[in-house]
């Protein structure tokens, strides 16, 4: 469904070309849970922001039902790390700003928003402001607004990276939830291999500098899954296979550090 074919991504820093992406190709099903993980600065933010539409390719095409992808689009929410709510608006208002544009009559808008406001589990803090929430809140209140319009891709960028541990494991587990009633198709950005094999049907490791595609690895693990399965053996191969990969892509990028 959405196809990324030969993205190539170069930055022009004190003059200098900076190469970041070099001809990332990835075929993604629908519905399917795909996460990217790879060595810091190799690029994972910077493909996730082509695929929004923020940011243009140097090289190469981004397809959604083999149409190309021209700037953002409603076909595609974002939800990034940081909580990039509006302060002076309600939870309430912060997901129906989403619908703004929309030519929805208003009480489907107000329905979507109510379910949404559900999906999420913050039913009862519909009036509550930013600053009153919780970290967690705050991030799913940014999954309700990427998801009230409905787009078939949900992109994430480090999502629950400024989270305690515990609350992060509660908001990966609200994710499937959500995932799995509302059949979006996620790419998900995360540093932290656990939090990428929990959640995906396939983790891609991008290799560093510039960023290319070391290995792509299913993750055949069964489905509904709960917390405890990361310390099922199965669980533990899939991690030490993607930390010797990510692990040799940092010694290399270091040694080319090293060497420049
Ligand atoms: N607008 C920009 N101008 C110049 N260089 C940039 C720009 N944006 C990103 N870069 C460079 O591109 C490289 C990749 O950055 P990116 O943020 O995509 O990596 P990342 O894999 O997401 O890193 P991390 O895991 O540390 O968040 C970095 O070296 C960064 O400095």
């Amino acid at each position: 469904m959405l196809e990324i074919d030969a993205i190539s991504k170069t930055f022009t820093v004190d003059r200098k070309a900076v190469p970041v992406l070099d001809r990332v190709s990835l075929s993604v099903a629908e519905n399917e849970f795909l996460s990217i993980v790879g060595t810091s600065g190799c690029g994972k933010s910077t493909l996730l922001n082509i695929l929004a539409g923020l940011e243009d390719a140097s090289d190469g095409t981004v397809r959604i039902d083999g149409r190309p992808i021209r700037g953002p689009g409603r076909d595609r929410g974002v939800v990034f790390q940081g909580y990039s709510l509006f302060e002076w608006m309600t939870v309430e208002g912060n997901i129906r700003f989403a619908l703004e544009k929309s030519d929805l009559p208003a009480a489907e808008k107000s329905e979507r928003v109510a379910h949404f406001i559900a999906a999420v589990g913050l039913r009862g803090f519909e009036r509550a402001y930013p600053a009153q929430l919780s970290g967690g809140m705050r991030q799913r209140v940014a999954i309700a607004r990427a998801l009230v319009y409905r787009p078939r891709i949900l992109l994430m960028d480090e999502p629950f990276g400024a989270l305690d541990a515990q609350t992060r494991g509660m908001m990966q587990e609200l994710l499937l939830q959500v995932w799995e009633d509302h059949k979006v198709t996620v790419i998900f950005i995360t540093h932290d291999v656990d939090e990428a094999l929990f959640l995906s049907d396939r983790v891609v490791v991008l290799a560093a500098r510039p960023g290319r595609i070391r290995r792509e690895i299913d993750v055949p693990l069964p489905r509904p899954r709960a917390f405890d399965i990361v310390t099922e053996a199965p669980f533990m191969a899939l991690k030490r296979e993607i930390l010797t990969e990510i692990r040799a892509e940092t010694l290399r990028a270091m040694g080319q550090e090293a060497g420049a």
